[in-house]
């Protein structure tokens, strides 16, 4: 395996389980094989979960992300942002950090942008309590877009071992649905999607299907027309651009085991079309990628978890399963390099 640089991973919500959940993680580290990864926090906030979870755990604050690997074996490392623990409850969302929740999250991408870190791994933020401190994305992806520059088309997309889903809408009211999807739209994301199952996921010929929005994807027309005007000409149009894309297919007889076998993922019209399965199949597997990034991101499938925050038995099993998804989507990515230079 290629070497890749250390993984940087962000706090989230304070108040949350993500500072547990960093502390599992680095516990877990000989077992699950963990790369380094080092955390964007105030020491203080780490050194508090630590006290008051009664976790055996030493964090150490780094200078230069390249310190990770040195310091990883002994004690969690912490990139230092400003900021306290003062404000913090554990179980309580406050807007006082949105600050910090900000800064850890533009820090550790601009550091994976400049080539310093090899992957961004967030923790959960509570949209809420950023939204009242003025955030105006409506989660992650969004900003993640953002930050990356005008003209990225992020692509959300969720995975467990049985099943990939990807969101063609994602955080907007129900009602939204139906204005924001269009031929043009279904299209890029099949081309997104399908160039990073091929790149970071190691698919020749990704196999792609598209769930209908309406009962039984429209019947005919009779149940909502947007199957017949807007996605079998962009599918049709994609088959023809030489993509292995299926559909509009019936939402509710696409998820059974059987069904699954068929395709590599499935395009869904909306977000809980898309997430209930992934996370009703395998919750605590599951891991949250933006696709359509310059940077690899990948995430927890679950929220904030208010709660049980405090509590210490938060399980760490999705932050892990995305701090290997995001290595190996890193390794890929050098190896990926390394042959199109050799070339
Ligand atoms: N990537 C992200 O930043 C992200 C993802 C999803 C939700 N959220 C946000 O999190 C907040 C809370 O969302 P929610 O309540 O819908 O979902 P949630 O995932 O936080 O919690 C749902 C249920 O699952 C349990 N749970 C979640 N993670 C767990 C873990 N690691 N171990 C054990 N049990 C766990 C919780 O205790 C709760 O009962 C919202 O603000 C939401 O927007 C953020
Ligand atoms: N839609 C995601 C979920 O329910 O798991 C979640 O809100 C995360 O979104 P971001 O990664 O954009 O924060």
């Amino acid at each position: 395996m290629s070497n890749i640089k250390p993984i940087a991973m962000t706090l989230g919500e304070p108040g949350g389980i993500g500072p547990e959940l960093a502390l599992k993680a680095w516990l877990s580290r000989k077992d699950h094989v963990l790369p380094p990864f080092f955390i964007l926090s105030p020491k203080t906030i780490m050194d508090q979960t630590i006290e008051s979870l009664g976790l055996r755990v030493k964090t150490k604050v780094i200078n230069e992300v390249s310190q990770t690997g040195k310091f990883f074996e002994d004690a969690l490392p912490v990139f230092e942002i400003p900021g306290t623990a003062q404000d913090i409850e554990h179980g309580t969302a406050s807007s006082k950090t949105a600050s910090i929740v900000i800064d850890s999250i533009t820090h550790a991408v601009n550091l994976t942008r400049s080539g310093t870190a090899s992957a961004v791994v967030t923790n959960p933020i509570q949209k809420s309590a950023l939204y009242q401190a003025g955030f105006k994305h409506p989660g992650h992806t969004e900003f993640l877009a953002e930050l990356s520059g005008p003209g990225t088309i992020p692509v959300m997309m969720l995975a467990n071992s049985q099943l990939r889903v990807v969101p063609m809408t994602i955080h907007i009211a129900l009602s939204e649905v139906p204005k924001q999807l269009t031929r043009e739209m279904i299209k890029q994301l099949v081309r997104i999607t399908s160039k990073s199952l091929q790149r970071d996921f190691g698919l020749e010929k990704p196999r792609l299907a598209i769930a209908g929005l309406n009962p039984h994807a429209g019947e005919d027309g009779s149940m909502g027309d947007e199957e017949i005007r807007i996605m079998r000409p962009a599918i049709k149009a994609l088959q023809n651009d030489g993509f292995d894309v299926v559909g509009p297919l019936p939402a509710d007889t696409m998820f059974h085991a059987e069904a699954r076998a068929n395709y590599d993922v499935a395009l869904c019209s909306y977000h809980d079309q898309a997430l209930i399965p992934v996370k009703t199949l395998d919750f605590h597997g599951g891991v949250n990628v933006t696709l359509g990034l310059p940077f690899i991101r990948t995430s927890p499938d679950h929220g904030t978890a208010l709660d049980i925050a405090g509590k210490g038995i938060a399980r760490p099993d999705s932050l892990i399963a995305a701090i290997k998804m995001a290595a190996e989507m890193a390794h890929k990515r050098v190896a990926g390099n390394a042959a199109s230079q050799g070339a």
